[in-house]
């Protein structure tokens, strides 16, 4: 059963030029039926076109708001990687395991507001159609509105289980009116029969606002986490602290005790502070787990200075990629201080990049936020491009042409090197690698340790993990796990290093 009011105007058009037909043009009513026709078609077409307008512009800027914001929190403190962080957690966490957040973000949003836009849309034309159907039916015979009030009720019940056309003449047959009357009925049958008929529409748009609801509540509850645990609150804690700070670490004890049922306590989150190098007092890690708080490194000192680069080895599964996500603030589970700069100051290299689906451009820019973008000129970008060896990128997808997901264009390899162009573009004073070189063939490597070691004037340090022998010639000072386990003095000089393990050269 249609219920665009575009037809019931045509309808209503058209059923006025046959009855003036019928009449055999009495009194010139055919002429004055075609001038009502046109009049209807001046006024309808730009109302309609008006209403289509609107609708559209609305789901426009709403989409893009939801999106901005959702991308913006998805983005911001490395939400992101905590979430994929969380998600592979999730058999050991009472954390839901949020699927596709870029589908999410991308697909579900979509949909949610087209849906809801076009459900409002249509549920206020058959509210405003049935109060007008009402008042006409009301002018025509009041009695009627009154009959068929119950009539409607006996035809809602029928029309579960008959067709369209057997309503119609249900309709018509035992209300007995006029054609205006009839079709009058079926728009109120009509609008009242929307939810039934809509139900479809209505099941796509819970599914999507709960798949959008999930997501939102796993990202605002791995913000409280930064905003607790990691955050620049945290950051700053003196012992002289004001009456807020005081708030807030309470909050924060009183939280994660709740949470971890009593058997964590304020103790278990490491401490972080603002400082211009890396310095590890004291670090305890723990797993993640909220049942057992397995340590995995206890007690690790370290002290990184400026043109120092680090490379932290030991065996496999001892605890490295669980340091550098400390280092880094993506975990904060244990004890000790980690000293560090600023994290807008820090890159996190993983092994597999994060590329979000957007151009060659928000690649490169990636994680900075949008606001700073136009800050970049393309030129440099292309020079970047150049300088990790993926010019030929912009030969073939443009620099901001295209919205791709790179993931699944480019090798491993080229992603690695990919990310190693936002080295160039944000210039950190720390980057941290995560065996962020090990697709590569040696010259790339090196080329990168190269571009890294010339940031700064020399000054950006580096620290990775990796178990390539290559990686040994781009670095200064080892972190060997190994003997840290065995009580030895974990950090060395390369040379000291390489005396003892002189395979490794
Ligand atoms: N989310 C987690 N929850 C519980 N345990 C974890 C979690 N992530 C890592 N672990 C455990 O912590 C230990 C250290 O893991 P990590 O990934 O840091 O080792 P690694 O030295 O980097 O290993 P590899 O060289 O193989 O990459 C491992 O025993 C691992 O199983």
């Amino acid at each position: 059963m249609s219920i665009d009011p575009r037809d019931y105007a045509v309808d209503y058009a058209q059923r006025m030029l046959t009855d003036t037909l019928q009449s055999k043009d009495e009194g010139g009513a055919f002429q004055a039926a075609i001038n009502n026709f046109l009049y209807l078609l001046i006024f309808a077409i730009p109302v309609f076109g008006l209403n289509d307008f609107i609708s559209s512009g609305a789901y426009v800027s709403w989409r893009d708001f939801v999106s901005k914001e959702m991308i913006s929190l998805y983005l911001r403190n490395r939400n992101y990687y905590k979430m994929y962080l969380r998600s592979q957690e999730s058999g050991k966490l009472d954390t839901d395991e949020i699927d596709n957040p870029d589908q999410r973000i991308c697909v579900d949003i979509a949909t949610f507001c087209r849906s809801f836009i076009d459900l409002f849309m249509l549920f206020f034309n058959s509210f405003v159609k049935m109060v007008s159907f009402v008042a006409i039916l009301w002018t025509i015979e009041p009695w009627l509105v009154v009959f068929l009030g119950n009539r409607l009720h006996t035809l809602m019940v029928t029309h579960l289980g008959l067709k369209d056309g057997t309503v119609f003449h249900l309709t018509l047959e035992e209300t007995r009116i006029k054609n205006q009357d009839s079709s009058i009925v079926c728009c109120i049958l009509s609008s009242l029969s929307l939810v039934i008929s809509q139900f479809d529409s209505i099941s796509f748009l819970l599914g999507a606002g709960n798949r959008i609801y999930q997501f939102d509540r796993e990202l605002q509850r791995i913000e409280n986490d930064y905003r607790f645990n990691d955050g620049p609150n945290q950051d700053h804690v003196t012992e002289e602290s004001t009456r807020e700070g005081t708030l807030h670490r309470r909050f924060a004890a009183d939280r994660s005790q709740k949470k971890d049922g009593g058997g964590q306590t304020q103790t278990d989150r490491i401490r972080f502070v603002t400082s211009e190098r890396v310095k590890l007092i004291g670090v305890t890690v723990m797993a993640p787990s909220s049942l057992k708080r397995t340590i995995i490194l206890s007690d690790v000192n370290l002290e990184l200075q400026g043109k120092q680069r680090l490379l932290i080895v030991g065996r496999s599964g001892i605890g490295k990629s669980s340091l550098l996500r400390v280092i880094c603030g993506l975990w904060n589970h244990g004890r000790g201080t980690v000293e560090r700069p600023e994290l807008g100051d820090m890159l996190f290299l993983p092994q597999k990049p994060y590329t979000p689906i957007g151009s060659l451009r928000q690649q490169l820019l990636y994680p900075r936020e949008d606001k700073n973008e136009e800050h970049y000129d393309d030129q440099v970008l292309e020079k970047v491009l150049e300088r990790v060896g993926l010019s030929q990128l912009v030969t073939r997808h443009g620099l901001r042409t295209q919205d791709l997901d790179f993931s699944k264009i480019l090798s491993v390899g080229e992603q690695q090197r990919l990310a190693i162009g936002r080295v160039l573009v944000i210039k950190p004073s720390v980057v941290v690698m995560d065996e962020a070189t090990s697709a590569m063939d040696i010259a790339n490597e090196k080329n990168v340790y190269e571009i890294i070691g010339s940031l700064r004037d020399g000054e950006t340090s580096i620290i990775s993990v990796g178990h390539r022998k290559t990686l040994v010639q781009f670095h200064t000072h080892v972190l060997d796990l190994d003997r840290h386990e065995k009580g030895g003095e974990a950090l060395r000089t390369m040379e000291d290093y390489l005396k003892e393990h002189p395979m490794q050269q």
